[in-house]
């Protein structure tokens, strides 16, 4: 199964955002979309999952026809992980990963074991057994975005789409949410503002600029001085890191 984007198009009021932008999400692999503030990254991975409706375009998800299909069917397959998580009426934890659960149940279908189980194993990946009976409201900006990731988890689709999905984590909690997600081995589109992680994480990356994709390929053949000088309007090095053996960057105005 793939996740195959052709030719997308999106319009906000009068403004062309995205611009006719085509990629692809091969199962199991973990693509990345980069690029800097403003060029149109949110405005694309909504317009996949039809948060934002594009006005041209395709997107495919095996043989289903995104656009054109129930949300209740897309989520089971495709889950979704938002850059702004805010909600008003509140819920435990534990009540807010179970509604993962929703796309494979009836209409009011209750919760089995098996569903509790799910549930239990998420909260479990993402380091969240503890919090489970507390306030969905009162925690932290990332203790909400992990039970975020939780919820999608319990969803158990065979793709996952992540907006920013590391703002709001601390170092450590950011490396543990990118490798729980890298751990799920399904298919992954993520738009990375941190391009070590992009270069460590990524089995392929998507550079945006200005709406279209203004660059494609590996870490090694994206993330060079050239293509992150223009993109960013910056000057870049890259080098080897002598501690993690991985691509590093230093920048400068
Ligand atoms: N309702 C709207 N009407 C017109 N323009 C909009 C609207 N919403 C967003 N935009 C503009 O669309 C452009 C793309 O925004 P988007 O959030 O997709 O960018 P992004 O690459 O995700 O940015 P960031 O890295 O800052 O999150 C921005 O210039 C933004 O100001």
């Amino acid at each position: 199964m793939q996740l195959v984007v052709d030719q997308l198009e999106t319009k906000l009021g009068k403004k062309e955002i995205v611009k006719n932008i085509s990629l692809q999400v091969n199962k199991q692999k973990f693509v990345g979309v980069i690029g800097p503030n403003g060029c149109g990254k949110s405005t694309l991975l909504k317009s996949i999952y039809k948060s934002i409706p594009p006005h041209n375009g395709k997107v495919f998800l095996g043989d289903i026809d995104v656009l054109n299909t129930s949300q209740k069917k897309i989520s089971q397959q495709l889950g979704v992980v938002g850059q702004f998580n805010e909600m008003h009426f509140d819920l435990t934890v534990e009540q807010m990963v179970l509604l993962g659960r929703t796309p494979h149940k009836k209409l009011l279908e209750v919760d089995n074991q098996e569903d509790i189980d799910i549930v239990e194993e998420a909260l479990s990946q993402t380091n969240l057994l503890d919090y489970k009976n507390r306030s969905y409201l009162s925690l932290s900006g990332g203790e909400k975005q992990r039970t975020i990731l939780a919820r999608t988890i319990a969803q158990q689709p065979q793709f996952m789409i992540l907006d920013e999905p590391t703002n709001h984590l601390d170092i450590r909690y950011q490396l543990e949410i990118l490798q729980c997600v890298k751990d799920l081995k399904i298919g992954v589109l993520a738009a990375l503002h941190d391009l070590e992680m992009a270069a460590h994480y990524c089995d392929y990356l998507y550079a945006m600029q200005n709406g279209k994709v203004y660059a494609a390929g590996t870490p090694e053949e994206v993330l060079t001085p050239e293509i992150i000088g223009e993109l960013y309007q910056i000057k870049c090095e890259t080098y080897t890191n002598p501690v993690t053996k991985q691509l590093g960057f230093v920048y400068q105005i």
